[in-house]
């Protein structure tokens, strides 16, 4: 009896309560609103906080400001938040047995810091080693915008991506690079305007150091944005 409620506990624990280490810290009842009661919640909000630092909010050049700011949070900036915009990854056949790695390099990545909610700008270069399977390009760059649109911090966004397309394309083999400038480093506190952030997470394969130096080898990470 006792060992049945421990583990029953162990159960719900699971399932309600620990987040794997990859996912947004999301409450459960985060989709009980709809976008445009959020947008309306936020446009309250975001007044409130303009009204709070002494803005006028009659002035013609900021009485719009607040709906347009929740507008973007909700659609765009934040917009990965909402599960329904995922991308739906088209796969195919790998007819042509093309057996090297494909690496989808210089990808835009926006994306914004969780702690300070400030932008991160840089670049995402993305591989895979086929299982058979193959992936349209442009999934790869969509997915990589899906999870950037989110509060992040950029270990998590790169072993996000990771995870996704090795669940689309069925294998381990898969790998991303993020080199990426955050302007709460580069824009205050520190205000380092030089240095940037590289993450890596290389699955499967990629693990192996001659594959892992001939994807670092593709990518040089010399890219400037
Ligand atoms: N690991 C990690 N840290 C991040 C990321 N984005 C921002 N940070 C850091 O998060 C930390 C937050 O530290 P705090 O000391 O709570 O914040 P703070 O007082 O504003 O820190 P300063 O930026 O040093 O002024 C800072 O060091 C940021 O540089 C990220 O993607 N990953
Ligand atoms: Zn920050």
């Amino acid at each position: 009896m006792k060992i049945d409620k421990i583990l029953n506990d162990i159960d719900e624990m699971g399932d309600n309560h620990i987040a794997s280490s990859t996912e947004n810290p999301v409450r459960e009842d985060a989709f009980e609103m709809s976008d445009l009661e959020k947008i309306a919640s936020i446009q309250k909000d975001f007044k409130s906080i303009l009204e709070t630092l002494g803005m006028d909010l009659t002035d013609d050049s900021l009485k719009g400001t607040p709906l347009r700011v929740a507008k973007m949070f909700v659609n765009e900036t934040f917009g990965g938040l909402n599960p329904d915009k995922k991308p739906k990854a088209s796969v195919f056949d790998n007819k042509y047995k093309y057996g090297e790695m494909l690496v989808e390099k210089n990808i835009t990545v926006y994306s914004t810091c969780e702690h300070h909610f400030l932008p991160i700008v840089g670049r995402a270069h993305v591989a895979y080693i086929s299982n058979g399977t193959v992936v349209g390009l442009s999934k790869m760059n969509r997915i990589v915008d899906y999870y950037a649109k989110r509060p992040q911090v950029q270990e998590r966004l790169t072993m996000q991506i990771v995870k996704e397309l090795q669940e689309v394309l069925g294998t381990e083999d898969v790998a991303c690079v993020i080199d990426a400038k955050h302007l709460c480093v580069n824009s205050r506190g520190i205000r380092d305007i030089e240095s940037s952030t590289v993450t890596s997470e290389f699955g499967g394969k990629f693990k192996e150091k001659s594959v892992k130096r001939e994807l670092l080898d593709y990518i040089k990470l010399e890219t400037q944005f």
